[in-house]
């Protein structure tokens, strides 16, 4: 039986434990506050996911160091923006040869790292040993236990098979990939894309605009993952296409509910504080812009979210400069 340290106490490090305690894991929780260690060990982690009776074999501890002791692996559950600090807090801690599984889609704000190479770099971690997992994976239909599949990359092979079993259930069906950056791209900027198709629901457009939107948005983060050497099949597979849809039309998309309050008029300050809860794309649009630019690529809705988010322009500007660049073929 594999023992896994979860590291990350909220909402997609719950619902996780809960595939991993569901597949035979022993799992052992990391949270940052005693009361969250003391809800999970009471059976339900009340402050995140508290409809979700968690299985027996997640416990928590508050201690990283427990939760690493004699871990097989080692799964990676907070804000993509806090991860190097968290690593310096208890990366050392990280047993050695294990894989170090990533849930997080984000781009690190001024190094433009993507969370492997955080992880690689702050936690001294061989690359062949960090693993990523995405999808459509929202966790709140996850904690339900409704059917979904999701990506496991590594580059290599057998480490994703690995982990995948670790976290095959009969209604969560992982699929085994190398191409980790491709993964780790469009984690990170369909987050953007939801913002924006958040924005277009916000102001009272329909499913044309919003599917417009996800496509184009596909098509922008594809120029950015093969400039970065990812693999073209990522963008059509469910780390690509597949997370798109589920978080540009969700309202359980925390990124889509926030660029909704955006269209509708709210300041950033204002959605913030009304969601009070992670929103990678808020921060992340302005790192994959920039890693844009570093390999001059194209991203025409991902400068446009940064306009709203980072300069306070309405949203409702962003709709009229997209439609009246030049016309350009698609495929280009
Ligand atoms: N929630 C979801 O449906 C999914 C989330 N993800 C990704 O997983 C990552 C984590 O997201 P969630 O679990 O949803 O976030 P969350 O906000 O629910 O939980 C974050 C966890 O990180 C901990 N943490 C550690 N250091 C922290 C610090 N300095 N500041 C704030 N929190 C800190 C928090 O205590 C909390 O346990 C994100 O990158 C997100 O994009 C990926 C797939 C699904
Ligand atoms: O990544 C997710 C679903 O796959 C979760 O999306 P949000 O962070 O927008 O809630």
């Amino acid at each position: 039986m594999t023992r896994v340290a979860v590291l990350g106490s909220g909402n997609w490090g719950t619902a996780f434990a809960m595939i991993l305690a569901d597949a035979g894991c022993d799992v052992m929780m990391w949270a940052r506050r005693a009361e969250v260690a003391d809800a999970i060990n009471a059976g339900r982690n009340e402050a995140y996911l508290p409809e979700l009776e968690l299985p027996a074999r997640v416990r928590a501890t508050v201690d990283p160091g427990e939760a690493l002791e004699r871990a097989g692996v080692v799964v990676l559950a907070v804000p993509s923006q806090t991860l190097r600090d968290n690593l310096g807090q208890w990366g050392d801690a990280i047993p050695g040869g294990v894989p170090v599984v990533s849930l997080m889609k984000g781009v690190e704000l001024g190094t433009t790292m993507r969370m492997s190479e955080v992880i690689a770099e702050a936690a001294d971690i061989e690359q062949d040993r960090v693993v990523v997992v995405s999808g459509p994976n929202l966790a709140p239909e996850i904690a339900l236990r409704q059917p979904a599949a999701g990506v496991v990359a590594c580059r290599d092979m057998a480490t994703a098979e690995r982990v995948a079993a670790a976290c095959a259930t009969p209604w969560f069906r992982p699929y085994t990939d190398t191409d980790v950056t491709g993964a780790e791209v469009c984690g990170a900027t369909k987050n953007v894309v939801a913002l924006a198709s958040g924005m277009a629901e916000g102001m009272g457009f329909g499913d044309n605009t919003k599917a417009t939107i996800i496509t184009r948005g596909l098509a922008e983060t594809t120029r950015l993952g093969l400039a970065l050497g990812a693999h073209p099949q990522t963008f059509m597979g469910l780390a690509g296409v597949g997370d798109l849809i589920a978080t540009c039309m969700s309202p359980l998309s925390r990124n889509h509910s926030f660029g909704v309050r955006l269209g509708r008029g709210r300041t950033v300050a204002e959605a913030t504080a009304e969601l009070r809860t992670t929103t990678e794309g808020v921060k992340s649009c302005e790192s994959i812009l920039t890693l844009a630019q570093q390999h001059d690529v194209d991203m025409p809705i991902c400068e446009q979210v940064v306009a709203v988010i980072r300069d306070g322009h309405p949203a409702s500007e962003v709709g009229p400069r997209l439609m009246s660049r030049d016309l350009k073929a698609e495929k280009h």
